[in-house]
């Protein structure tokens, strides 16, 4: 068996960033950018008023002073002139402040009558001027790769930029095998039960940024695996979901190698998840998950999804962890690597006293997955401890 972070690294070597294509603005929010956004103009692409106000010149800028107001600049509709001692120009928030000018005092602090306006007392100390480029200037880079935020695409759209380079889509397809199963809203037979998980891994993936498809359940038969893995053709990642255990029905490995699998590891040193597989298939990658739901789950947290963000040009590192106190004492762990389902409530971490990985009652509870290192000591309420949040 090899450790979690063995496992990891073997998948991060299967999978590489895809390819860029080009997407609108409109479509690209939570895409990972490829290529830099590079500014086409300043923005401000003039000197600004931050306010509604008056422009004037710095040396008429003290309370008091009575000014002549010459004009008035809009947004969109600058004062085409220049502005002298003891003028002033109407002017509004966004506005291009008119040469001359180098203080706008806002309309609060002025009294206005007719063409003439009196500053009050005091006056702002700031001069409410954005200057040229004060946001960006032309030539300022948003880097790549990084995951496109709403904030992003705003920045891209400001920069005159209306379309992105992002990298492709994983095409995830997601294979659930087993003769006990039926899909939700069958009827199952006396033996049979409900399949969940792929449920539960379209969702995590679709939420990485990748694309997935449900294919039809495999039975535990040779033929029906091979039917189902022909379906799958053209998926970037192939993710089956159960018999990848000891057991008489668990053939997936078995097939798969059939099909020409190059297998990277099988069993890995970690709770729930330990019959964990993957390698490459064709063209894709292949990561066979054990069919225990939370033991599935859990593996897509841990290997899943950041493979999906290695896909897209993310860094391939692990899922990141935050630390975490703990609510309740822990016994010694034992020789794997144990993701502990936990409630989490104001940073204290209290792990559910049932852990068996078929309990879907509790990882839909969880909000937190406790990271027990193999072999790590007994811990007490009040130790930090690393967790992925859920
Ligand atoms: N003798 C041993 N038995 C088992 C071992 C072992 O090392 N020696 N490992 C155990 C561990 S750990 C796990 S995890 C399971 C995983 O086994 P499989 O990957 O072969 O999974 P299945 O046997 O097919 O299913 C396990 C369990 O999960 C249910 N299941 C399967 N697919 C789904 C689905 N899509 N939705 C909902 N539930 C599903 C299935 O009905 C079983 O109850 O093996 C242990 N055994
Ligand atoms: O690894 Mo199994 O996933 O312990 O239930």
């Amino acid at each position: 068996m090899i450790s979690v972070a063995q496992a990891l690294a073997h998948i991060f070597d299967l999978v590489a960033p895809l390819p860029g294509e080009e997407v609108a603005l409109a479509e690209a929010a939570g895409r990972v950018l490829a290529t830099p956004v590079i500014a086409r103009r300043d923005q401000p692409p003039f000197p600004a008023s931050a306010m509604d106000g008056y422009a004037v010149t710095g040396a008429d800028a003290r309370p008091g002073a009575l000014l002549r107001v010459i004009g008035t600049s809009a947004a969109g509709r600058r004062f085409d002139g220049s502005l002298g001692p003891g003028q002033a120009v109407r002017i509004f928030t966004g506005a291009p402040v008119p040469p001359g000018a180098e203080r706008v005092v806002i309309q609060e602090n002025v009294t206005r009558d007719g063409d003439t306006i009196t500053l009050g007392d005091p006056l702002d100390a700031s001069t409410h001027i954005r200057r040229r480029g004060a946001d960006f200037a032309v030539g300022e880079r948003l880097v790549a790769p990084r995951r496109l935020s709403p904030a992003d695409l705003a920045l891209a759209a400001a920069m005159n930029v209306p379309g992105l380079t992002v990298h492709r889509r994983p095409e995830v397809a997601i294979i659930a095998t087993g003769d006990e199963l039926v899909m939700p809203g069958e009827s199952p037979g006396p033996d049979q039960i409900i399949a969940s998980n792929g449920f539960a891994l379209k969702a995590m993936v679709e939420a990485e940024g990748a694309t997935a498809r449900l294919l039809p359940i495999a039975r535990d038969t040779e033929a029906s695996l091979k039917t189902v893995f022909a379906l799958a053709e053209g998926a970037d990642l192939v993710l089956t979901i159960g018999g990848a255990s000891v057991g008489d029905h668990d053939l997936v490995g078995q097939v798969a190698a059939e099909l020409g699998l190059e297998q990277m590891f099988y069993k890995v040193a970690m709770r729930p998840g330990k019959p964990l597989m993957a390698g490459r298939m064709g063209g894709a990658a292949m990561i066979g998950l054990p069919g225990n739901p939370v033991s599935a789950l859990v593996c897509a947290q841990v290997f899943v999804l950041p493979a999906l963000r290695a896909m897209q040009g993310l860094p391939a590192v692990p899922a990141p962890r935050v630390t975490g106190i703990l609510a309740s004492d822990l016994p010694a762990n034992g020789p794997r690597e144990h993701y502990m389902r936990a409630r989490l409530s104001g940073g204290r971490l209290a792990p559910f006293e049932y852990q068996d990985s078929a309990l879907l009652t509790v990882l839909s509870q969880a909000r937190a997955l406790v990271i027990r290192p193999p072999d790590d000591g007994p811990r007490k309420t009040g130790d930090k401890v690393e967790y992925l949040p859920l």
